[in-house]
């Protein structure tokens, strides 16, 4: 399949990445305005180029992995130069009605938001798309699927999905982080407090997704009776770790909402 990805930023980069490094039937070709520093996904086999219309009537699938602003400048040079084609969107706040409208009907829009994760196969891919449209949309659901999950969610949770599976990532790390910072302060350096506190994150992941059952049972396993684990998740509550994320996650889908 051909897969044309405008714009070579954080995201674009991780998704030719994850496409690089999980498939191989695929040809990827990614664009930027200045590639100088994503001219080494070449020698993975990727095409790097500026030119945004190259080939692109070729391509099975074109992702934009824009910002909001850029997204008129982009569609108006792309448009005329295609057909016929589904157009996978990450650019965040862009709804499917309105990309319907400057793609025109010939063309499929279709709603992605992915995290970077999907460099390492590991994203969690939110797809929306409008019922008719089920048909050619399978095509971006199997691609993200090669990149970790790819549920099919309602489109008016895609802002929500853009804060829980996109930012989300950020989150996760701020806690690996404190989680490290701490481990400095109980003794170990950072590199082995950073391998320690990524692994376990990784590892309660792993078991959560496997067992499907809730965080809360997994944490019955763990906290001994008057052991530490129930006292330090105590001690954390009293000073909002909950709260404090389940606000952080509200107040950035405000942000979104405008
Ligand atoms: N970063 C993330 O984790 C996620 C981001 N998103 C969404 O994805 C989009 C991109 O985000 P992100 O990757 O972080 O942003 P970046 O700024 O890193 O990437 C955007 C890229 O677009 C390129 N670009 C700008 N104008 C053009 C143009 N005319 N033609 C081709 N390329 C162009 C820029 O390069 P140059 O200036 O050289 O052209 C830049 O590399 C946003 O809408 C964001 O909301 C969604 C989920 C996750
Ligand atoms: O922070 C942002 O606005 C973008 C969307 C989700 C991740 N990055």
């Amino acid at each position: 399949m051909k897969v044309h990805i405008i714009g070579g930023g954080n995201l674009g980069v991780s998704i030719a990445l994850g496409l690089s490094k999980f498939t191989t039937e695929n040809q990827i070709t990614i664009t930027r305005r200045n590639t100088s520093s994503i001219l080494y996904l070449e020698k993975l086999g990727t095409t790097v180029s500026t030119n945004n219309t190259h080939l692109i009537q070729e391509a099975d699938i074109i992702i934009l992995t824009i910002k909001p602003y850029q997204v008129d400048t982009v569609l108006s040079e792309i448009v005329p130069a295609f057909s016929n084609k589904v157009i996978a969107s990450a650019v965040s706040g862009l709804s499917i009605e309105n990309l319907q409208s400057k793609i025109g009907d010939s063309n499929t829009a279709v709603r992605i938001m992915p995290n970077i994760a999907a460099q390492f196969g590991a994203s969690a891919t939110c797809i929306a798309f409008q019922e008719q449209n089920k048909d050619k949309a399978q095509v971006v659901v199997s691609l993200f699927q090669t990149l970790g999950t790819a549920p099919i969610i309602d489109e008016k949770l895609m802002d929500a999905a853009t804060v829980l599976a996109a930012s989300g990532t950020a989150f996760a790390l701020r806690y690996i982080r404190a989680s490290m910072q701490a481990g400095i302060e109980i003794g170990f350096d950072w590199q082995t407090a950073l391998s320690i506190s990524a692994q376990t994150v990784k590892g309660a992941a792993e078991m959560l997704l496997e067992e499907k059952v809730h965080p809360e049972q997994l944490i019955d396993r763990v906290t001994t009776p008057q052991g530490c684990t129930i006292a330090g998740l105590n001690e954390m509550e009293m000073h909002g770790f909950s709260s404090s994320l389940i606000r952080g996650i509200k107040t950035s889908l405000k942000q979104i909402k405008g």
